[in-house]
């Protein structure tokens, strides 16, 4: 049993000032617009835009992520870990649409984005958690919260013919995978809703509102290349440049990361090593450094849960991987390639190891990104 590690109060006190509305004539988006303020359920008034927003559906494609760089410090008294890890996505993607339903003549009226009810589409993967129990929905309501949708606390309803939001969700990104397939639709969510609604919130905010959903949501906020501490959301963006080219190699079945974190506590002890040579490889564009520097201290703890990973991993290397690392919590492995064609080879190589087809990705691949919105009410109709 390892020691828990002792964390500054600062660093369990909760989101940075994320819960309160900010103060009197500043909007949640810090900037001029004019503001109307609203009821919520807690008795806090939070402020929403008063503008006239005409998105009525918006698609938000988002990547996934990976940990070139993983180390525990310890255990917090929160129930958390204390990390220090280099995060950057890959291109997998998910897809989120947000698309306000209902008679349009209501549905497309700014008021009433104010009382709205929240529904999650069916999902097409049965291994997604429905209702509150998804990371998307649960986004949704700490976003609604914030600009005053009293619909969204309790869900009521007024009846069919109300105006509500539907989050629709397209999974590209392994469930359960170590690849951040939740935090990224609530990342995804969050930025969809945020246009749909008028927050107007920068993505700073939207980033520090993550916090509040799970550990890794704020990176998927922001994207690229970060490197994180304390539980994983004190970020710091890292230079990266060019390309990295890699196998991904998926499990059949799953890994929890709470249980892969308590395998952890059970089998491991704190790390000091750093990122350092991590870091170097990314400035200097150097795909043979990165492979010898990757590493990941949850490796053992996901090991003890599911042992063929520490055959799987060493067929990587044996098959000319320049390195290869679990990602995140598992039970997904990455193999790094000198470049795209050595990426496709060694896809090819690796096809036998697990049931499900390997793919071949890069990284950096940016952050969630606004691919079309639907505008409506007066002069609009278009998407772009
Ligand atoms: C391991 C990592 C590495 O990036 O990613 P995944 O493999 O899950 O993608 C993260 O630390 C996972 O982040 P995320 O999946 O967002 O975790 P959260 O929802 O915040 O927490 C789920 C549970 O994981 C454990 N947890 C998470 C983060 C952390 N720093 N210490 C922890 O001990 C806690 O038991 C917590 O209750
Ligand atoms: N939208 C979502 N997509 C995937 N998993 C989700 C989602 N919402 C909630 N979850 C749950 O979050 C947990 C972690 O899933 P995920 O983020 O995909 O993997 P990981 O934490 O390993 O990176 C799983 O138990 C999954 O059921």
């Amino acid at each position: 049993m390892s020691r828990p590690y002792p964390v500054p109060a600062t660093a369990v006190a909760g989101v940075r000032g994320s819960r309160r509305p900010g103060p009197a004539g500043v909007g949640i988006a810090g900037t001029t617009r004019r503001w109307a303020v609203c009821p919520s359920l807690d008795g806090r008034k939070p402020r929403v835009p008063a503008d006239r927003t005409t998105a009525s559906r918006c698609v938000v494609r988002v990547p996934a992520k990976i940990n070139l760089f993983l180390a525990v410090r310890g255990a917090r008294p929160d129930g958390y870990h204390e990390l220090t890890t280099v995060l950057q996505t890959v291109s997998v993607h998910d897809r989120v649409t947000a698309t306000l339903v209902g008679p349009s003549e209501r549905s497309q009226h700014p008021a009433s984005r104010h009382r709205m009810r929240l529904e999650l589409a069916e999902p097409d993967d049965e291994a997604l958690p429905s209702g509150d129990a998804n990371l998307a929905v649960r986004a949704a309501r700490v976003l609604g919260r914030l600009a005053g949708l009293a619909a969204l606390e309790g869900g009521a309803s007024e009846g069919e013919r109300d105006p509500r939001t539907l989050l629709e969700l397209t999974k590209g990104i392994p469930v359960a995978g170590g690849m951040a397939g939740g935090s990224a639709d609530a990342a995804a969510a969050l930025v969809a809703l945020n246009e749909l609604w008028g927050c107007g919130l920068p993505r700073e905010r939207l980033r520090d509102l993550g916090e509040e959903v799970g550990s890794d949501v704020p990176f998927c906020v922001i994207g690229g290349t970060a490197l994180a501490t304390g539980r994983g959301t004190s970020l710091a963006r890292v230079l990266c440049r060019g390309q990295f080219h890699w196998v991904v190699v998926f499990d059949h079945e799953p890994l929890e990361t709470p249980d892969v974190y308590r395998a952890w506590d059970a089998h491991c002890e704190p790390s000091e090593v750093e990122p350092d040579a991590v870091l170097q490889a990314l400035r200097a564009e150097d795909a043979l450094a990165l492979g010898a520097a990757l590493h990941n201290d949850l490796e053992p703890a996901a090991v003890a849960l599911r042992p063929a990973l520490a055959d799987r991993k060493q067929a990587l290397l044996d098959k000319g991987a320049l390195g290869a690392v679990l990602s995140g919590s598992g039970p997904t492995l990455l193999a790094l390639a000198s470049d795209a064609e050595h990426a496709r080879r060694l896809a090819d190589d690796v096809r036998d190891l697990s049931a499900r087809e390997p793919v071949v990705v890069s990284s950096p691949a940016g952050g969630p990104e606004l691919k079309a919105t639907t505008s409506s009410g007066p002069g609009h109709g278009r998407s772009s």
